[in-house]
């Protein structure tokens, strides 16, 4: 069991703000990097507010315990999941204290993952409880931190960034989100959170800036019917896989 948990990698991804595109840039990353020959698994670390059944497309599906631990769901993707949102009614509200949330998340991670060489964990936004046991029980070997370009969610992104500093756990780098509306009546390119904030963010806290993912429809639209624009191949999915390029070389490098 040691052996088999040392040979898999952790990947956290995590951010300040809630509602910034964790979810969507962690199951995006997942596909990406599965392309790119990991056997990836996913932990939907979102405690309170899961969202991968849905974004994965295997919403209703229930995990089976085996020897006492969870075998992961698993999607159309081939990639594994595991999700608070696969064990509780979809719509009920979890009332946990901290401990809780960090014993669950526990028995997501300590999961009878198989072959799965790279584990994504999405963390729920900030810097709470989940996040502390997280970083303390299972060290991850990086973290993407993800933002959109405007000021207040760039302080809290930072904020984000001192946590796994403290733990440390290297920042593998920022990707900024939501940045560059194309309207689709008129084709003007507006940006409704701001632009190239978190590059310029990444600069001042002299961490790698990883790329942008434009604020687009369809990303929204592909997300709410379990189909996640990296699925395909078109303008949509192209940065997802240039961040997953990056991720991976920042993993050769590591090894
Ligand atoms: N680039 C984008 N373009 C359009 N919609 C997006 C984009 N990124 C995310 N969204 C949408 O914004 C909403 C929030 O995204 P998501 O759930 O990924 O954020 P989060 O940071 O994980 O939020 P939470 O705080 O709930 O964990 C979702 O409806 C998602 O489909």
């Amino acid at each position: 069991m040691t052996a088999e948990r040392r040979q898999r990698r952790l990947i956290a991804v995590g951010s300040g703000k809630g509602g910034v595109g964790k979810s969507t840039l962690t199951a995006n990353l997942a596909i990406a990097l599965a392309r790119l020959g990991h056997k990836v698994g996913l932990v939907d670390a979102d405690i309170y507010g899961p969202s991968q059944p849905v974004i994965l497309g295997n919403q209703g599906k229930k995990p089976i315990a085996r020897d006492e631990k969870l075998v992961p769901v698993e999607s159309e993707f081939g990639i594994p999941v595991l999700s608070m949102g696969h064990l509780v009614e979809p719509g009920r509200a979890l009332a946990w204290r901290g401990p809780m949330a960090g014993n669950a998340l526990t028995q997501l991670i300590d999961a009878h993952w198989g072959d799965v060489d790279t584990l994504l964990v999405d963390l729920p936004p900030g810097t709470g409880d989940v996040q502390l046991t997280m970083l303390q029980r299972f060290k991850p070997m990086g973290a993407v931190l993800v933002s959109t370009p405007q000021d207040l969610a760039l302080i809290d992104a930072a904020r984000a960034g001192q946590l796994f500093d403290q733990a440390e756990v290297p920042v593998i780098g920022l990707v900024e989100n939501m940045a560059g509306y194309v309207c689709p009546h008129c084709g003007e390119l507006s940006d409704p959170f701001g632009r190239g904030g978190v590059e310029t963010a990444a600069e001042r806290l002299e961490l790698p800036f990883l790329g942008r993912i434009p604020l687009d429809l369809a990303i929204r639209e592909g997300s709410d019917r379990g189909q996640p624009p990296a699925c395909g191949t078109g303008a949509l999915a192209a940065p997802f896989h240039d961040i997953a390029a990056k991720v991976d070389a920042w993993i050769g490098a590591q090894s």
